[in-house]
């Protein structure tokens, strides 16, 4: 059973508002909608889609305005303004840390993108965050007992009524717009001995393997690279660093236009006859059996603290 609740820009978090159900004739789901207002005249209200007509909650002290709708009356909300600066906290006390949807508009009033999201005030930071301008003031409709067909049902909702209104998607949710849609983190690059076998360096490759391991806190030298380990052994030890959250670098021993020769160098190096081979301060660690050893004693944080 879906509930949705409209979240009204008066308010400054959810807990302030107030709550009155949304019944159709037919028994289809119950919506419930949050109101700022106080009484109004008994309202009764029709949607095409859900069908659904509203009345005041039977505990309700006061009665509903139908202003602060949340599924088919994107229109009728007013807008809240994002603040600024867009820190965790401001967003927290602004917007509901709830599933549901939002809208959201530029200086200019115009709507850009409408989400669906587990955590809405969230997922508003990251947007006022990474596009800003775009940012300026949203809508929010908190869906209650937020499954994956409540929520979908609510943003199509928003969807239609805003197509209906202007002819046109958002901008944000045309195909193969990628401006709203959270990137994962990008990588780092698998750090290269030299720039490529046309350069012929005049420094030894155990001075670079030697400068390398001593200025940098963490070098794993493995099979591939660090987004596409060639190895599982290298694979594992990726893994393992990757959960520990620290700051590493990654050198590819299988590639030969930038560490030529290192695959043989480095076990005279380290008197290591395989790999991966991870340093930690300059010093061999081990491979991936020690690793995997510590990584499962708990031992990982502390050598990376060191
Ligand atoms: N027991 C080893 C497993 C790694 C291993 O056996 N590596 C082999 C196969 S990937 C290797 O590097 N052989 C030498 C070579 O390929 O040059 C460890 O703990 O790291
Ligand atoms: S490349 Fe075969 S086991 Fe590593």
């Amino acid at each position: 059973m879906a509930a949705i609740n409209g979240v009204s820009p008066l308010f400054t978090s959810s807990s302030s508002l107030r709550r009155f159900s949304v019944r159709s004739p037919q028994n289809t789901p119950t919506i419930s909608l949050y109101s700022p207002f106080t009484p109004s005249p008994s309202p009764s209200l029709s949607f095409s889609f859900p069908s659904i007509s509203l009345r005041p909650h039977p505990s309700a002290k006061t009665r509903f305005l139908v202003i602060a709708s949340a599924i088919n009356n994107l229109s009728q909300i007013e807008p809240v303004p994002v603040p600024v600066p867009a820190t965790p906290e401001e967003f927290a006390a602004k917007f509901p840390s709830d599933a549901g949807v939002y809208a959201v508009f530029d200086q200019n009033e115009d709507l850009q993108f409408i989400g669906i999201s587990r955590n809405i005030a969230g997922s508003l930071l990251t947007h006022k965050q990474s596009v800003p301008d775009l940012c300026c003031s949203v809508k929010v409709g908190v869906v209650n007992e937020p499954d994956r067909t409540a929520l979908t049902q609510a943003w199509k909702s928003w969807m239609e009524e805003h197509i209906q209104a202007t002819g046109k998607v958002p901008p944000g949710n045309e195909t193969g717009n990628t401006t709203w849609v959270r990137q994962p983190p990008k990588k780092k690059a698998d750090l290269r001995l030299t720039p490529g076998r046309h350069v012929q360096l005049t420094i030894p490759l155990e001075e670079l393997i030697d400068n390398l391991v001593k200025q940098n806190k963490v070098v794993a030298f493995i099979k591939g690279s660090r987004s596409a380990p060639m190895c599982g052994f290298s694979q594992r030890v990726i893994a393992i660093l990757e959960s520990q959250g620290v700051d590493y670098e990654s050198v590819d021993v299988l590639d030969e236009e930038h560490n030529c020769g290192l695959r043989e160098t480095l076990k005279q190096y380290s008197n290591w006859p395989t790999f991966p081979q991870i340093f930690v301060n300059g010093e061999l660690v081990g491979g991936c059996d020690i690793l995997s050893s510590m990584y499962e004693k708990g031992e990982l944080a502390g050598l990376f603290k060191q």
